[in-house]
């Protein structure tokens, strides 16, 4: 698979002009021969949580109608990143990841379960109850989680023991701790033996004197090596071609998988 993940700034509180940025992103990217266009997490409002009742989106719309439009028109299958979201209950917004195939059919949707504390997110955002499952584009196995969730390293082991050769992080992870960021991502790679690929926003987001986000979008391979990085700062694209192959190869070669003890394992 061809993959793309985007990089820019996301507009705070503009949920119209979030969804025009979306677009823009597509029309710059150079799609040509993509498979999966990758969004970053909060892209319709980014993290103004007071007013997140007023921005979120009700089933996924209207991102989920643009997204599935551009999946279409781009011939692109789309992790789509995360929204504020409600579903039944009107009183509990959500972060809700979701993903498109091509023909722009919802493949999947995960609500994000380990709200962050350092954002106020467990003030303002209900915590997502299902578990995480894969889901597959083109074939392949692929799982999705949201920023925070990166601190988990659980939740991926669960993905790969499920048979994601591909895992996807969308965020907006902050400058502040820019440093785990990228610990972070390729030891979830190197851990899991399967590719890892990140959106994250940059710059101050927010009213003056914002939250700064970190930028570094990233692919990693099965081995822990980069693919492709933006910088911190500025809009980019980070571009990468995953193989199947090479998660096998590398299983193979240094076979974790086979040499777990389950049983000595007594958290679990
Ligand atoms: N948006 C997020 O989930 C940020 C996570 C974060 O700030 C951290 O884990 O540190």
């Amino acid at each position: 698979m061809n993959i793309k993940a985007l990089q820019y700034q996301v507009a705070f509180g503009d949920v119209k002009e979030n969804l025009t940025k979306v677009r823009k992103q597509f029309e710059r990217a150079e799609l040509k021969e993509t498979d999966v266009v990758v969004l970053p997490e909060m892209w319709t409002s980014g993290y103004d949580l007071e007013n997140i009742r007023i921005h979120a989106c009700q089933d996924l719309e209207p991102a989920k109608s643009m997204i599935s439009e551009l999946a279409q028109e781009y011939d692109v299958n789309i992790v789509a990143g995360s929204v504020a979201n409600v579903k039944e209950d009107p009183d509990e917004v959500y972060n809700t990841a979701f993903v498109v195939d091509r023909k722009g059919t919802l493949v999947y949707e995960y609500s994000k379960m380990h709200l962050v504390p350092m954002l106020n997110e467990p003030e303002y955002l209900a915590g997502g109850q299902d578990k995480v499952e894969t889901f597959t584009l083109d074939g392949n196995t692929c799982g999705v989680v949201i920023c925070y969730d990166l601190r988990f390293p659980e939740l991926f082991r669960d993905l790969a023991l499920k048979g994601a050769t591909s895992i996807f992080v969308v965020a907006e992870w902050p400058m502040a701790r820019k440093a785990h960021w990228e610990v972070l991502i390729k030891a979830r790679a190197i851990e899991n033996q399967c590719y890892l690929i990140a959106s994250n926003t940059y710059g101050e987001i927010g009213e003056i004197g914002g939250q700064e986000f970190a930028g570094r979008s990233m692919i990693i391979d099965p081995f822990g090596k980069v693919i492709d990085e933006t910088a911190d700062h500025g809009d980019g694209v980070v571009t990468g071609r995953l193989d199947g192959n090479e998660v096998a190869r590398i299983r193979e070669e240094v076979p974790i998988f086979d040499s777990r003890k389950r049983e000595m394992y007594h958290f679990l």
